[in-house]
C-alpha cells in the first residue's frame, strides 16, 4: 500500500512498501513497481518501507559509521580522499561542495564563501587493484569497521538491483534487462556527518547550509537518515519542502545518469541538508547519514533504455560510457 511521505508545494513524494515487491505476488509486483516508477518520474523521490535491510544492521552501520567520526582530524586526514577516478577517502569540512555549477573557479569561489558544514568518508567497491579503499586503522572502538561497511556495501548493491528490477518491471521491460549493469557493483557508500553547529552560524550567514543544492550523479541512491531533520527537496514550484526523517524507511532518488538514460522520463530532483527546522538551545545537535550511491557498471554504454523513445530522432542524448560520465561530474565538485 502507498501513502505521501511528502506532500507539499506540489511535490509528492510517496512512501511505498517495498516488501511488497521483495516478496509478493505477480500483481503486488507489479504495482508495488508502477508505483515506484511513477515517484520516479514524478517528484523523483521516494521513501521505502519493508527494507531487505534489517534495523538492527542499519542501526549498527550508524553506530560504527560515529565511531569513525570520533577519530582525531590527524587521524582521519590519513584516509584523505585524493581523486575523482579513486573516490575514495575522508573529505574534511568544506572540502566537498555539493552544487550544479560546473565550472572549477565558480565552484571554488562558492566553496570560500560558504563551506558546507560536513564531513565524510567514502568507501568504493572493494578490491579494484589500483584504487585501494583507505581504512582506519581497527584498534579500539573500531575494531570491526572494514566488515561491517563491507557488509553493508554487499546488501545495498542487492538493493539497488532490487529497485532497477522493479523499475524494468514497471517499464515492460524483462525483470532482469538492468541486471547487467548493476552486477559489479561499481557503487559508493558515503558516510556522512553533520558536526554540532551554533545555531547563529546560519542567521548570521544566510546562505549558510550543511550541504549545498545538488542532484546526484548516477542511477539511484539509497540514502538512509538519522532523526534529525533538514533535509530538502525541490519542489516544482522551486521552493525546497523539508523530506522529514520517517523511521525505518529509506530515502531513494533518481540521479542525472537515470534521468539521461530514461530519456528525461524519470527525474533527478534537486535536494539539500540545511540547519533541522526547529530545537532548543544555541546549537544545532550533529546530524549523521549514509548515502549508498549506485551507478550502472562504469563498463557500461548508456544509451536511451527501450520503450523511453518512438524513434531514434526522440533520443534526447549520445550515449555515453558510465565510468567516463562519473568521472566527469565528480571532477567538479572537489
Ligand atoms: O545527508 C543527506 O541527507 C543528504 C546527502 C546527499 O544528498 C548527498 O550526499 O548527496
Ligand atoms: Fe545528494
Amino acid at each position: 500500500m502507498e501513502s505521501a511521505a511528502v506532500k507539499s508545494e506540489g511535490l509528492v513524494i510517496p512512501l511505498i512498501d517495498f516488501s511488497a515487491f521483495l516478496n509478493g505476488n505477480p500483481e503486488q509486483r507489479k504495482e508495488t513497481a508502477k508505483a515506484i516508477l511513477h515517484g520516479f518520474q514524478t517528484a523523483g523521490f521516494i521513501y521505502l518501507k519493508g527494507l531487505p535491510i534489517s534495523p538492527e544492521t542499519r542501526k549498527q552501520v550508524f553506530a560504527t559509521s560515529a565511531k569513525y567520526f570520533r577519530l582525531p582530524t590527524e587521524e582521519k586526514m590519513k584516509h584523505v580522499w585524493t581523486t575523482p577516478e579513486a573516490n575514495r577517502g575522508y573529505s574534511a569540512p568544506g572540502r566537498e561542495k555539493t552544487t550544479q555549477l560546473t565550472d572549477i573557479n565558480d565552484v571554488k569561489k562558492l566553496r570560500e564563501g560558504n563551506p558546507d558544514i560536513k564531513e565524510s568518508l567514502e568507501i568504493g567497491r572493494e578490491g579494484e587493484p589500483d584504487l585501494p579503499n583507505h581504512w582506519p586503522e581497527e584498534t579500539g572502538e573500531l575494531v570491526g569497521f572494514k566488515s561491517t561497511m563491507l557488509d553493508f556495501h554487499d546488501r545495498c548493491k542487492e538493493m539497488h538491483t532490487e529497485v532497477m528490477r522493479a523499475i524494468a518491471v514497471a517499464m515492460d521491460l524483462d525483470e532482469k534487462f538492468f541486471d547487467g549493469f548493476t552486477d559489479v557493483g561499481d557503487n559508493t557508500l558515503r558516510l556522512l556527518h553533520y558536526p554540532e553547529v551554533r545555531k547563529d552560524v546560519f542567521t548570521i550567514n544566510p546562505g549558510q547550509v550543511r550541504a549545498g543544492a545538488h542532484s546526484d550523479y548516477g542511477s539511484i541512491t539509497l540514502l538512509f537518515q538519522d532523526q534529525r531533520g533538514g533535509l530538502q527537496v525541490k519542489s516544482p514550484t522551486g521552493v525546497f519542502v523539508d523530506a522529514t526523517p520517517i523511521e525505518d524507511t529509506c530515502v531513494v532518488n533518481a540521479g542525472d545518469l537515470l534521468a539521461r538514460w530514461s530519456n528525461d522520463t524519470i527525474k533527478s530532483t534537486i535536494h539539500r541538508v540545511v540547519e533541522p527546522p526547529s530545537g532548543d538551545g544555541d546549537v544545532y545537535p550533529a546530524r549523521y547519514s549514509i548515502a549508498y550511491f549506485c551507478n550502472p557498471n562504469f563498463k557500461s554504454y548508456i544509451e536511451a533504455i527501450p520503450g523511453t523513445f518512438a524513434t531514434e530522432t526522440d533520443k534526447k542524448y549520445a550515449g555515453i560510457s558510465s565510468g567516463d560520465y562519473l568521472v566527469q561530474r565528480l571532477a567538479a565538485t572537489y
